[in-house]
């Protein structure tokens, strides 16, 4: 048994798993692969590098694979039918309000929306007579209301005349009047729900004290199907325990009802809920959405994804990339002819879903990789994301739950726990470290660039050969000496540039991730590398999804390098064995640095980040224009309606900082990086020598546990010598 099917992968994917040369699941991958096999919806939150890919992929494509096979072999799926025993009386996913999140096993529910009402009513209904009994336990406060409802009536229960509820705040309510009733409750009070078809009697009970009746009901409810009263609850930011009795393996009532009321579960006249025809299985739609932020995420989760995929067979899964750039026929094709999973962007995603050309009815799975990015203000498709969210209905086609799945280093934030509020049901948070953190794997520093202090910018100033700069100073009058912002500013620039190439030699970097602030500083970073004779690729938003591509793929195989590019692959970018990143200047977001210096110190292989950061305000574009930037000259301030803005870099240092929660150490233009003070002597680009890694782990644990084991022998062994007597009893037993 490989290490991955005790955490319940099937064998089938051990052939895949042993390809990649993963022997041991990483710590996330352990917590979030039984977590997602067992049905959660999971938040995944873990250092970058460290198998989130994984710990997502490997479920998604066994339960993908398991699913259409039970679904193209109706034998397997009649003996399924045939064990079931019997339909269960839970709320019901397909008849509640969309924000009402019900879990599993069908009787809790939940909405952490405050000032919005959402409901649900249970499976089934009563009529005809009898009297009936249910219970709620109030498990998460806020306000909520219990009570009956028929299918005609609203799920706001106590709001018209086809529904009747008790509330939080002790009034009953019926037809919108709201009259005290009874005594107001609140966490782990136990609420009563009675119903007496044959006297046309409702009342309630709190914590089994009983009220006196609150309605005497028309005979409508009695005596006409149509009129069949289902239990039925309403939430607003609560939660609620529900308990309908029966014999379908509910846990007994805490107030058990008397006098020959029953369980409604147990009901003989029950009416159930009938969903429209079910039965038909699609075998051409999606059961699964992976959504990424970029193309080339899109392609490396893919890849990902079909690693998996491609060794189970019978049915074989067919996996698809949505992307901007791609041979839309092929597409369509693909789609025609059938598709389990698809990697792609939301944008492109949203487009297909919205002409029509994608069909959400069976998606089983959503994954959002990244997903604060998506969520964050700048640059952000929070937008795009909502309204996949509300195109899709209720429930899959075949009745069942959809899990939703979201991850990212940096998950930690408002809009990602308010996402997870609205649209994920009770979620697992899978979080190792509980804060936004690097991985032990990167070591970063920063080193600062002072133009008033060297000043050896000046003389490359009038060099052919500098680092050209953005021309946002083209306006400006620029006198080198002295202490003016804008030459300042200028003389910063330069600077970076000379770093750079001090840097690379310094450290002899073979091979490194540049980062730099735009487009244009890319194009000119690149321009200038090849000056130095240095081989360098470039990836940004303005070039061709083939050159990206290429771009990418050069980088990978060494042919290229360094690739220098904008914060577009900041995230999730998994180049094996990248040594280092040099931040020309530190991203806008404070969260965005946890990314780009995770571009290092992956797969246990140690990295080191070094992020220049200017001692002054450095003028920089801050495209507001129509073009976004092309052909763009207007030099002024934001604030004169113009294109730039005044970044100021030491306040942000101070802000990742503050952040992370550390100091971030500081190197001198020489770049002696102190390795010595990072846990000894390190390679940078290879595995931390004697570190402890996945595999060495188990090695290391190994000796401990068989001196365990031998203590624990003597310690038997010298007890049962100081205690012959007890031997002797155990004897004449
Ligand atoms: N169980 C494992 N054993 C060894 N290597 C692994 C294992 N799981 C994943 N890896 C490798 O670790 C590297 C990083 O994985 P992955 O890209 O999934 O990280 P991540 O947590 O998603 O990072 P980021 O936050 O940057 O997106 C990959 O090269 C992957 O192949």
């Amino acid at each position: 048994m490989t290490a991955f099917e005790e955490f319940g992968i099937i064998p089938e994917l051990s052939e895949a798993i042993s390809s990649l040369n993963w022997t041991l699941p990483t710590a996330v991958q352990s917590e979030a692969i039984p977590a997602i096999l067992g049905g959660a919806d999971a938040l995944i939150a873990a250092e970058t590098g460290s198998g989130k890919t994984g710990a997502f992929c490997l479920p998604i494509a066994q339960i993908v694979w398991e699913r259409r096979k039970l679904a193209i072999s109706p034998s397997k799926s009649a003996e399924n039918s045939e064990k079931s025993p019997g339909k269960r009386f839970e709320l019901n996913p397909e008849d509640r309000d969309p924000h009402l999140k019900i879990d599993r096993t069908g009787l809790n529910c939940e909405s952490r929306i405050p000032k919005e009402w959402h409901g649900a009513r249970a499976m089934g209904g009563v009529t005809g007579g009898g009297k009936y009994y249910f219970e709620v336990t109030i498990t998460l406060d806020g306000l909520c209301r219990v009570g009956w409802a028929t299918m005609a009536g609203s799920l706001k229960i106590g709001t018209d005349f086809e529904s009747f509820g008790y509330g939080g705040t002790g009034k009953k309510s019926y037809g919108k009047r709201f009259d005290d009733y009874g005594r107001s409750f609140t966490t782990g009070d136990v609420l009563g729900c009675y119903l007496d078809l044959d006297n046309l009697k409702m009342w309630w009970s709190k914590n089994g004290n009983e009220y006196p009746t609150a309605y005497t009901i028309d005979k409508k409810f009695r005596d006409s199907p149509a009129h069949c009263l289902f239990p039925a609850v309403l939430c607003q930011n609560s939660g609620l325990a529900v308990n309908f009795g029966g014999d379908l393996g509910s846990a007994p009532f805490k107030f058990p009802p008397k006098n020959g009321i029953q369980a409604v579960a147990a009901a003989s006249n029950l009416q159930w809920w009938s969903p429209e025809a079910k039965n038909t299985v699609d075998l051409t739609t999606p059961l699964c959405i992976i959504l990424e932020p970029t193309r080339e995420l899109v392609q490396q989760t893919f890849q990902n994804i079909q690693t998996f995929a491609s060794v189970l067979k019978e049915p074989e899964i067919r996996c698809l990339t949505l992307a901007a750039g791609e041979n839309m026929n092929q597409i369509l094709r693909s789609l025609e002819i059938g598709t389990d999973i698809i990697v792609g962007t939301p944008s492109r995603i949203f487009d297909f879903i919205q002409t029509g050309k994608l069909t959400t009815s069976c998606l089983q799975f959503i994954v959002i990789d990244e997903i604060d990015q998506f969520l964050g203000a700048k640059g952000g498709s929070a937008h795009h994301i909502e309204s996949i969210f509300k195109a899709l209905p209720l429930v899959t086609q075949d009745g069942t739950r959809r899990q939703i799945i979201a991850c990212s280093a940096t998950l930690h934030n408002f809009e990602v726990a308010r996402f997870a509020d609205r649209h994920m049901s009770f979620p697992q948070w899978i979080d190792l470290k509980g804060a936004d953190c690097v991985s032990a794997d990167v070591h970063h520093v920063v080193c600062h660039v002072d133009p008033s202090e060297d000043r050896q910018w000046i003389r490359q100033k009038y060099q052919p050969n500098h680092l050209e700069d953005d021309h946002v100073h083209d306006q400006d009058p620029i006198r080198p000496g002295t202490q003016d912002r804008e030459t300042l500013s200028l003389g910063t620039k330069i600077l970076k540039g000379i770093y750079v190439v001090k840097a690379i030699q310094a450290l002899q970097m073979d091979k490194a991730i540049i980062f730099c602030r735009t487009k244009q500083q890319c194009d000119h970073m690149e321009t200038f590398l090849h000056q130095n004779n240095l081989t360098a690729a470039c990836l940004h938003g303005d070039r061709s999804a083939e050159e990206r591509q290429n771009s990418l793929e050069s980088f990978k195989k060494g042919e290229m390098r360094f690739l220098v590019c904008t914060d577009v692959v900041a995230r999730g970018l998994d180049v094996q064995g990248v040594p280092f990143v040099i931040n020309v200047t530190l991203p806008d977001e404070k969260s965005q640095y946890v990314h780009r210096i995770g571009r290092v110190g992956r797969a246990e292989r140690m990295g080191l980040s070094i992020s220049l950061v200017s001692t002054c305000e450095e003028k920089v574009w801050f495209h507001k224009c129509r073009g976004r930037g092309v052909g763009c000259t207007n030099t002024k301030d934001i604030a004169q309606g113009g294109c730039t803005i005044w970044f100021d870099e030491k306040k942000m240092l101070g802000e990742i900082e503050e952040h992370l929660g550390s100091t971030i150490s500081t190197v001198d233009s020489d770049f002696n990086v102190p390795i010595d003070e990072f846990d000894g002597k390190v390679v940078y680009g290879e595995k931390r020598k004697g570190g402890a890694n996945f595999a060495t782990h188990v090695f290391s644990l190994a000796s401990s546990a068989s001196q365990l084991a031998d203590l624990e022998t003597k310690m038997q062994l010298e007890y049962l010598k100081n205690n012959r007597h007890v031997l002797a009893s155990i004897h004449a037993l």
